[in-house]
């Protein structure tokens, strides 16, 4: 028998004795938080009975004051104990039935002749009672480093005290369901295949996992760098970019509990989907969830109520479907150039040449007429100090505004309209009118009906509810017309040193995009530059608050977007999960971009990790995906066996949806149960779903608007796929027809790299050339 089978029945025992201490701490952990609950039910009831109240004199109201004080401080205490309380009671049900999955035996260099330690570690720490003592510690403790960067022998790690060396003697890995040890493996450096090959053959879930259990060396520099002030991390696809991310997350908020939390944490996320994809993982990992949201959400918030704005998916779909439309050059290279950190300089200098002359002011209209006319206030705008910037001269213009407001509601006052208004008010407010000129002695002491009174205080009200909403809109700065001056950009930009040599086409693109903007609709390869040039106008809104920004699916972001994220987050960390190897849309490209925004960055301040290894799928999918890209960085399949993909020509067009749902089929009865069919192009996805209803049920349409992932049998355009993954991916289209183009093949790679298990590809006619070598 091995050591670790002799082992392994005091693993045993170990694992059931501190379950039953799970156990009963759980147990009176509960009778505890009940009691407090109980107790803060009772506080809150009887508030005001403990509390003396008495303000009849200054004493008298300042023993009020700390009377009620010391109530409001034994709450908070209560709660913040019953809070804590529920915090341990999570931790202690996590894990009650997975202790750990991990132990590293470890003698400390000072101390060389000194028995080793032996850590466990788990999702959570746990202490002995005497709390001196621990019995598991958390993943993201110091020590626990080792056990992602080392095999047995010399090892270091740092903790805030300094670097700890020594020596491991054991590494082991464990594999609990339920309070069992299902299996146990001894290791070197890589956490073992054994149970990553457990962990990946199973089917895929509709939410994604954690990976603490099974962190691999590259991924926990990723999870633990505290350095860089940016991160970028460049993954194939399938090499756990997401997951490495949400880990990390989970160990910034372990390491700087305390002074960091999640709502200082954003995520950029490809799709909404994708949010609700990911967002059991924090949440399973006894770590609140950072705040996610979507490029486009964020700038539909900053710039939503200025144009409708169109977003990446339709421009995407514009992109792969449009190539017979008019002027669909001119618009692809408009995409292009507006991307580029090039045309952030031309809207620089456009704002330049504002501040002399060209802003365009909205008139202050009321009942139909010009209070303050766009004129008055762009004469007024250019009469102050040339040297001012523009938001300063703004501000000044808001509070010139706000006066002559109040001068003009003194004269609307007047005007026939109040009166009407007057007789349509209520009782109520005739009565508050009364009492409240009551109050301030406004009536003489013979009549308290004095008309005059009334009637001037009842028309001040009534103007100055009606004014409320002028003056609102001009304390947010409503008179500038941003869209206008958007609009001016292109109608003046030819004239705009140096803009008619960005492009041939420039004449085209600012025609087609004038068009659009006249229109109310912006294009979103305008919508960064737009959002751009109101931000310097109206000045900066930046999130100082957010310390760490993550972007996943880096690669679809271009030059333009990131310098004007730099912009908005001036106080963020910046991790980046990329590949470029999926970079689909027609702004995004090569790794130059990272260059560039590396380049925003101080010297020494960007690292960039590269990850090879892809665990999604099977050795021959990743294989077979590889032969898509032409020149892109290496992959290494995680050597996981499946069945070889399979191509299928159909007879025709025609034929293609009865031999995919046969295929269908093939896979439920192999108890596949989430197969995704992947389309190149929303329309697309419509049309196969279209055809298979009759002959196949139960298949969901996966629309952009679509905003869960939910587990089952779907249907989806290639670029909605992005970021998330299926037991087995059918292509439905495989043809040249659909996928021939160089902008095509990375769409082509990412849809075959969302298989996990299986991938099946249908063409009719050729097949696409990236497969025909
Ligand atoms: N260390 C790991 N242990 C177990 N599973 C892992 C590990 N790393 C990655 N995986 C699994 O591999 C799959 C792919 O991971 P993930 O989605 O994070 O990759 P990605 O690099 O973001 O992929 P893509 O770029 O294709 O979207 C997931 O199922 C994830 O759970």
């Amino acid at each position: 028998m091995s050591n670790i089978d002799n082992d392994r029945k005091e693993e045993q025992a170990r694992v059931e004795s501190l379950t039953g201490l799970i156990i009963n701490r759980i147990e009176t952990l509960r009778e505890k938080t009940g009691g407090i609950r109980g107790e803060i039910v009772d506080i809150r009831r009887d508030f005001w009975d403990d509390v003396t109240v008495n303000f009849e004199d200054s004493a008298e109201s300042a023993e009020t004051f700390a009377s009620m004080k010391q109530q409001a401080e034994l709450l908070s205490e209560r709660e913040r104990s019953h809070r804590h309380m529920k915090e341990q009671l999570a931790t202690l049900e996590r894990l009650k039935t997975s202790p750990y999955f991990g132990r590293i035996d470890l003698i400390d260099e000072a101390d060389p002749d000194a028995k080793p330690d032996v850590i466990y570690l788990g999702v959570g720490s746990l202490l002995d009672d005497s709390g001196e003592e621990y019995l598991i510690y958390d993943w993201r403790a110091p020590v626990s480093s080792v056990y992602y960067d080392y095999g047995p022998g010399p090892v270091a790690y740092e903790t805030p005290a300094g670097t700890i060396r020594g020596e491991m003697t054991l590494k082991r890995q464990y594999m609990i369901r339920n309070g069992q040890i299902r299996s146990m493996f001894d290791t070197g450096v890589t956490i073992g295949d054994e149970l990553l090959q457990e962990v990946l053959g199973k089917g895929s879930d509709a939410v994604m996992k954690t990976i603490v259990a099974t962190i691999q060396q590259e991924q926990n520099a990723i999870i633990r760098n505290e350095r860089a002030k940016l991160l970028i991390v460049q993954g194939a696809a399938g090499s756990g970019k997401t997951s490495a991310a949400l880990q990390r997350v989970a160990y910034l908020l372990y390491r700087y509990r305390g002074v960091l939390s999640a709502d200082q944490i954003v995520l950029f996320s490809p799709n909404p989907m994708f949010n609700s994809y990911v967002s059991t993982v924090l949440p399973e990992l006894g770590e609140q969830n950072m705040n996610q949201t979507t490029y486009q959400q964020y700038l539909e918030h900053r710039i939503g109520r200025d144009f409708t704005l169109e977003d990446p998916f339709t421009q995407m779909e514009y992109s792969l479907t449009g190539m017979s439309e008019k002027n669909y050059e001119a618009r692809m290279d408009g995409i292009r150039l507006k991307s580029r950190a090039e045309f952030m300089e031309r809207i620089d200098e456009y704002v330049s040449t504002l501040g002399e002359s060209g802003l365009v002011f909205k008139s202050i209209v009321f009942r139909g007429r010009k209070l303050i006319s766009g004129k008055a206030m762009a004469e007024k705008f250019y009469e102050m100090d040339h040297t001012v910037t523009i938001p300063n001269r703004l501000r000044s213009l808001s509070l010139w505004l706000l006066k002559e407001l109040t001068g003009l509601a003194k004269l609307e006052q007047k005007k026939k309209w109040v009166d009407e208004a007057i007789e349509l008010l209520d009782n109520e407010s005739y009565a508050q009118a009364y009492q409240e000129l009551s109050g301030k002695k406004r009536f003489t002491e013979q009549s308290y009906d004095d008309f005059d009174s009334e009637r001037n205080y009842l028309a001040a009200k009534v103007v100055q509810e009606k004014f409320k909403k002028l003056r609102r809109s001009v304390k947010r700065g409503k008179f500038l017309n941003v869209p206008a001056i958007y609009k001016l950009f292109y109608q003046s930009a030819g004239t705009i040193q140096g803009h008619s040599n960005v492009s041939d086409q420039w004449e085209l693109i600012r025609e087609i995009t004038l068009e659009q903007l006249l229109e109310g609709t912006i294009p979103y390869e305008d919508a960064t530059p737009y959002a751009y040039l109101k931000e310097k106008l109206e000045g900066f809104h930046t999130h100082t608050t957010v310390r760490h920004l993550f972007i996943d699916e880096a690669q679809d972001y271009s030059e333009f977007q990131y310098r004007y994220l730099k912009r908005l987050f001036p106080n963020s960390k910046f991790t980046l999960l990329g590949d470029f190897n999926q970079s689909i849309f027609a702004h995004s490209g090569t790794g130059e971009v990272f260059h560039t925004l590396s380049m925003l960055f101080d010297q020494g301040e960007s690292e960039r990790i590269t990850l090879y290894r892809s665990y999604r799928s099977t050795r021959q999918i990743v294989e077979f995906a590889s032969r898509i890209i032409q020149d892109g960085e290496r992959i290494e399949p995680f050597n996981r066996n499946g069945t070889e993909p399979t191509l299928t020509q159909a007879a025709s067009k025609e034929d293609l949806p009865a031999s995919i749902a046969e295929r269908l089929r093939m896979l439920e009865k192999a108890g596949y149960e989430s197969i995704a069919i992947i389309c190149k192009t929303a329309a697309e996805a419509k049309q196969i779903s279209e055809q298979l209803a009759p002959i196949y049920a139960g298949l969901r349409l996966i629309e952009k608007e679509t905003v869960t992932f939910e587990k089952g049998n779907v249907i989806i355009p290639s670029y909605l796929a992005k970021g998330v993954e299926f037991d087995s991916v059918i292509i439905s289209d495989a043809s040249e027809e659909a996928y021939s183009r160089e902008s095509e093949r990375k769409l082509f790679y990412t849809a075959c790299t969302r298989a996990m298990h299986e991938l099946h590809l249908y063409y009719a006619g050729e097949l696409t050339p990236f497969l025909q070598k």
